[in-house]
């Protein structure tokens, strides 16, 4: 409500757009004394967004990590909520867990979090690895590399006995495409992005786009070095396996966003507190 009265009048008036958002914030401030310090009107539904993941995460926390556990950890932005939890419950329960980063985010969160950093070398089986995800369909096939983080993602998550995806409620979809919209994440050799951009479009239809830096000219370039191409797949009934072993065989794919049949279990966290847990189902 308050976002669209703002969006409306700041199209009429700067000066008339400010004055509201002034007025609003205060009595924002009357209304919601406890919310007002985390809330931002730049972006309404943040806290509230923020509230959801980070109940889906320490929910999944709670029910899947257990003593001595090798833990894979995700990249992005509701994993923060995770290892939270994570050094929480080492601190207070003194859990011995190692932790498998996903990325160069993983890695720092881990450290930061005083928790136990180990590598695939010397852990190639994890128990569990928990992470989010850009959405989730009715199949269990999960869309990730919104972030930029897939390939280190896929590999950990292939190597634990149990893949945990935490998310809030809007990526809780029946087919992939109906929330998010910003495609399947491609990670490519950087000298091969063009001719697989041609052959995705040529074999699949939709649009490719490189996937550009914000805050540097050029190309996103991943933890590995590599572009991202993000797919911006055409409405049609995909058969996602068969999509990601062809995108996997095109000669400069070094890996898909696509995450067919690899979660047991997904969390998904509403901004009241409340989680979804959604079970893939047995094959
Ligand atoms: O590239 C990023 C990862 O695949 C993330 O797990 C995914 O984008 C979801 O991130 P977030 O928790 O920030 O929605």
């Amino acid at each position: 409500m308050i976002p669209k009265v703002i969006t409306r009048l700041s199209k009429r008036s700067p000066f008339i757009s400010a004055l509201a958002l002034s007025r609003l914030d205060w009595l924002d401030s009357l209304l919601c004394p406890t919310l007002h310090l985390s809330r931002s009107y730049s972006s309404p539904t943040m806290s509230l967004l923020e509230s959801a993941k980070k109940a889906a995460a320490f929910r999944a926390v709670d029910e899947c990590v257990k003593d001595k556990d090798v833990v894979g950890v995700g990249s992005g932005s509701t994993v923060v909520y995770a290892v939270e939890r994570l050094a929480e419950r080492v601190q207070k329960e003194k859990l011995q867990l190692v932790c498998i980063p996903t990325s160069f985010q993983a890695r720092q969160l881990i450290v930061e979090n005083n928790l136990i950093l180990g590598d695939l070398d010397r852990y190639p089986q994890l128990d569990v690895a928990i992470d989010g995800a850009d959405e989730l369909d009715n199949k269990f096939t999960a869309i990730k590399g919104g972030g930029g983080c897939l390939t280190q993602e896929k590999i950990v998550a292939s190597c634990a006995k149990r893949f945990i995806i935490i998310a809030d409620y809007t990526k809780d979809s029946q087919t992939l495409g109906e929330q998010y919209k910003k495609g399947v994440p491609i990670e490519v050799i950087p000298l091969s992005y063009v001719p697989v951009m041609q052959r995705i479009q040529t074999r699949f239809g939709g649009k490719v786009q490189l996937r550009m830096a914000k805050s540097k000219a050029g190309p996103v370039v991943t933890d590995n070095g590599n572009f991202i191409l993000d797919w911006l797949f055409p409405e049609s009934k995909f058969d996602w396996d068969s999509v990601n072993t062809q995108l996997n065989l095109m000669p400069g794919v070094v890996e898909t966003g696509l995450f067919v049949n690899m979660a047991e279990k997904a969390y998904f966290g509403y901004s009241d507190g409340s989680v979804k847990e959604k079970a893939a189902e047995k094959k």
